[in-house]
Formats: C-alpha cells, structure tokens, sequence
C-alpha cells in the first residue's frame, strides 16, 4: 500500500473538479485529480461538447434545407450518421488530449482509478491511500429516471442517445427540460417524428414564460409535436418500438424513448455518508463557501445542490481553490449565472424572470421590455424569429435578461456583465453597439427602459 500526500486531493476529474486543481497549482499548492474514467467527465465526454456537435451538424442539415430561400441551390440527400459520429467523436478526442495537457502543464498529479472517501482527508483508489490537507469532492451527475422506469433497450438515457447508430423515424423524449429540446432539435434536424411530454405547462418551463411560449412556437413550426402538462404513466417496448402511456390516457408510440428528466448526484458508494458528511437525496450539503460540515472537505459541480452547469463547476472549482489559499474569494451565487440551451431557436438567459423578480421585489417594482427581433437587421438577415426580454427594477437594475433566437447564446455575455454589475439601463443606453450585429437588441431593449427608444415603437 502507497501513500501519497498532497496540499488538495480532488475526487473526480469533471469540470469543477479539473478547475479546482488548476487553480490550485497555480496558486503554488500541491494537487492531484481523481479520475475513474476520462479526465473531462459528463461535459466533454457526454454532455455539452459532444451534444453541440450534434446540434452544429443538425445546424448544417437546415441551413442545407434553407438554401433555396436565399438564392443558393442546395438539398439534404441525407444524413450520414456514421460520419457524424465520427465528427462528434475526433472533437471530443482532440479536447480530451488538449485537457490531458492542460493538465500536464500545470503539474497536477492525475491518478486513474475510482476514488473512495475512507477519512476527511484521505481517498483511497485501489491500495493506495492519497492524502490531502484538503480534499474535494466533485464526482459529477448521472442522468436519473423515474421510480419505476428502467433504463435499458430502447429507453436510453442522453449518454445513450449520443451514441446512437441510426437517426430514429419517431422519438419520443420523456421531459421538455434543457436536454429534452435539445435533443428534439438536432432529431427533427436529422429528420425524425419527435414527440415532447413535459410534465409542467411549458417547454423549458425554468425560463421566462414569453421565451417558452416562443419556443412551443417554433417547435410547432418545425413539426415537432409535444405534450405539456400531462405525466408519464408507464411504458412498454418490444425488439423495435415503445409504447408510451401517458396519465391522461394518450399513448405516444416510438422507436425510443429518451429519459431527461434531470440528473441526479454521483455520490452513492463513495464514502461520503461514512465520513459523516451531510447529504441531502443524496447532494452533498455545503455552506455558501462550499465547505461541507466536515472539517477540511469541500463540494464542488453537480454535487452541490442548484444548477448543474460546467461554468458554475469552473467558478466554483476556482473559488475553493482561492479559499483553501486564503485569498478570501468573492462567492458564487446561482442567480447570476448565464443559461444557454442550445436548440433552434437558441435559448440564452441570465439573472431573474419577472415573475421572479416581482415575488422578490414586489409587483410595482419590476418592469421589463420584449425587444422582437424582427426589429433588428442582423436577426432579419439571419432569417430568425424571437425577441430579447430585459427586466429591470423601477428606477434601479437590471436584473434579468431572457432571450431566444438563433445565436443569441452568444449574446448572453454582455447581459451577464450587465446583470451582474447591477447596471442601470442608463448605464448601458450610451454605449455603441456594432451594427449590424444582434447585440444591438440588448441596447435597443437597455435605450427604450432608459426611455430613449431607438428602433422600437
Ligand atoms: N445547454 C446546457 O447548459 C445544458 C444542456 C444539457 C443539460 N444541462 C444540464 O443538465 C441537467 C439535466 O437536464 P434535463 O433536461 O434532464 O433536466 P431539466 O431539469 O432541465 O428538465 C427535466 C424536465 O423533465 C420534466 N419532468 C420531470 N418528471 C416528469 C414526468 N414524470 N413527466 C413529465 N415530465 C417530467 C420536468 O418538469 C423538467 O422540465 C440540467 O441541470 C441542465 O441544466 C445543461
């Protein structure tokens, strides 16, 4: 049995816990990253990069389809879903060898194999013991189902999903989420029956309401066919179909079934509860500075409730770093962090709805104004519908920015800026947009809330 000893001993090598270990070093501490399986985890191995790529080839089969709108002969003679398989996959390789490097540069010490928590501040991996002064506990999110609805033959979870080796003729995705619609926009792009159930009355219903009402909108438009408000019953499948029952007696009938109904903690069989630290369903309960109550470990990414995004797991891996270095960092609060969902239309958002900021600031508080997008010359250009939603407190901040139209993920970094440096619309009204560009709708939302409209009635 070896020892190892460090300044920080990470347990998992996603996002957050990557982060966490290069700040570390940077800050003249020792460290070393846990990993059982790919340094990267969920985001780059089987959530957000290679679900993007799907969703950019999904891009090229429509803008393909569109051509003729705009004078250029062109047609999809089909999808070849092999090659974008491999696409998808030298993508993510070149990331991964990338990040190995990264890694590499910083000194971080990367021990392959499954960690377990056996003491505060020791995780053994097969004999060996590593010990840290500090160890952090960042083993990620696993897609969960619901009681009762296995995982198995043609009801797949995303991981599946991704790895499909056929474009299904129907699908029928259980959950109108982040992952629900994301899926359903690169199936249909690729030429699929798509059918949403989403339990709640709307599509991405954690988003402003006029953005989910637009989104029905354009998934109408597409074809894509959903199911809002009404829960899954139960389901049954056969070597080449399933049979979806829904709780108001509709029965949706496809080739698979696709289980997003969110992801749950990665914490079960680590050591985590033997240790005594504090776990609720199975989350690993922190203080606002991400310490757990046991003396020396702290939680970071999708084990800490709240939202599981790879950009919290960075900012919070770098947090604990600067703790754990005595740099008093400033902390990480979930409001303020930017949302892009990346369907088509694309959604971004950042900061408060208004239904939210009216419970915490009282109804005659709050205003907002809904730029449309068909206002905008870029957006025209670009042939796409949608709008840019700024919400503001009366003669005080901007405290949310909702938006949905093709690429406006992009824009999502000046409405975080604006929203997380509390700046009044008066504030942003002077500064010079680029024109024409789409950035120009978040003046044009900031001028008519500074009451100086430029390019809305
Ligand atoms: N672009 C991105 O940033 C991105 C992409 C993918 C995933 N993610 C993250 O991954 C996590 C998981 O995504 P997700 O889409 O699985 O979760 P989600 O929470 O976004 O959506 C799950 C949906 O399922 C619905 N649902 C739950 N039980 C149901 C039932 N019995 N019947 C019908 N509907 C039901 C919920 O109402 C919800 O709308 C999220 O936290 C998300 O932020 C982010």
């Amino acid at each position: 049995m070896a020892e190892q000893q460090f300044d920080i001993v990470v347990l998992g090598g996603g996002s957050a816990g990557y982060a966490t270990a290069i700040r570390a070093t940077q800050l003249g501490l020792s460290a070393a990253v846990i990993e059982k399986d790919k340094l990267g985890g969920t985001c780059l191995h089987r959530g957000c990069v290679p679900t993007k790529a799907l969703l950019h080839a999904a891009e090229i089969a429509d803008v393909a389809r569109s051509g003729e709108s705009y004078g250029i002969l062109s047609s999809v003679a089909g999808v070849d879903i092999a090659k974008v398989n491999s696409y998808r996959e030298n993508l993510v390789a070149g990331k991964h060898k990338g990040l190995q490097g990264l890694l590499k540069a910083n000194k971080i010490t990367v021990i392959e194999g499954e960690g377990r928590l056996v003491a505060a501040n020791t995780v053994q991996v097969g004999d060996d013991r590593i010990v840290g002064k500090h160890v952090v506990l960042a083993s990620g999110s696993y897609s969960r189902s619901l009681p009762g609805l296995e995982i198995g033959g043609r009801v797949i979870t995303s991981e599946h999903a991704l790895e499909l080796q056929e474009i299904p003729g129907r699908v029928a995705i259980l959950g109108g989420g982040v992952i629900g619609v994301e899926f359903a926009s690169v199936w249909r792009s690729f030429g699929a029956e798509v059918t949403i159930i989403e339990g709640l009355p709307h599509l991405v219903p954690n988003e402003e309401e006029s953005v989910s009402k637009q989104l029905e909108r354009a998934f109408r438009k597409r074809g894509i066919d959903f199911k809002l408000g009404v829960r899954f019953q139960s389901v049954s499948q056969d070597a080449n179909s399933v049979t979806v029952n829904l709780e108001d007696g509709t029965v949706v009938n496809a080739d698979y079934l696709l289980v997003a109904v969110g992801r749950g903690p990665a914490t079960q069989g680590l050591g985590y509860e033997e240790v005594g630290i504090e776990m609720d369903r199975g989350f690993v309960l922190t203080n606002e500075r991400l310490a757990t109550n046991v003396p020396g470990v702290y939680a970071v990414g999708d084990i800490v409730p709240g939202l599981q995004l790879a950009h919290r797991g960075y900012q919070q891996g770098v947090f604990v770093a600067e703790e754990i270095a005595g740099l008093a960092p400033v902390i990480v609060e979930d409001v303020n962090i930017p949302k892009v969902t990346y369907c088509d239309p694309e959604i971004a958002s950042v900061g408060l709805t208004e239904a939210k900021a009216k419970e915490q600031y009282g109804d005659a508080n709050v205003t907002s104004y809904e730029y449309n997008l068909a206002g905008n010359a870029k957006s025209s250009i670009l042939g796409t519908a949608g709008s840019v939603k700024a919400v503001r407190v009366v003669d005080g901040p901007v405290v949310g920015v909702h938006m949905i139209g093709a690429r406006v993920g992009e824009l999502v970094g000046e409405a975080q800026l604006i929203v997380n440096w509390e700046a009044y619309p008066e504030d942003v009204a002077p500064f010079i947009h680029g024109h024409p560009t789409q950035n120009e709708t978040i003046g044009e939302a900031m001028l008519k809330l500074a009451g100086k409209p430029l390019h809305a009635i």
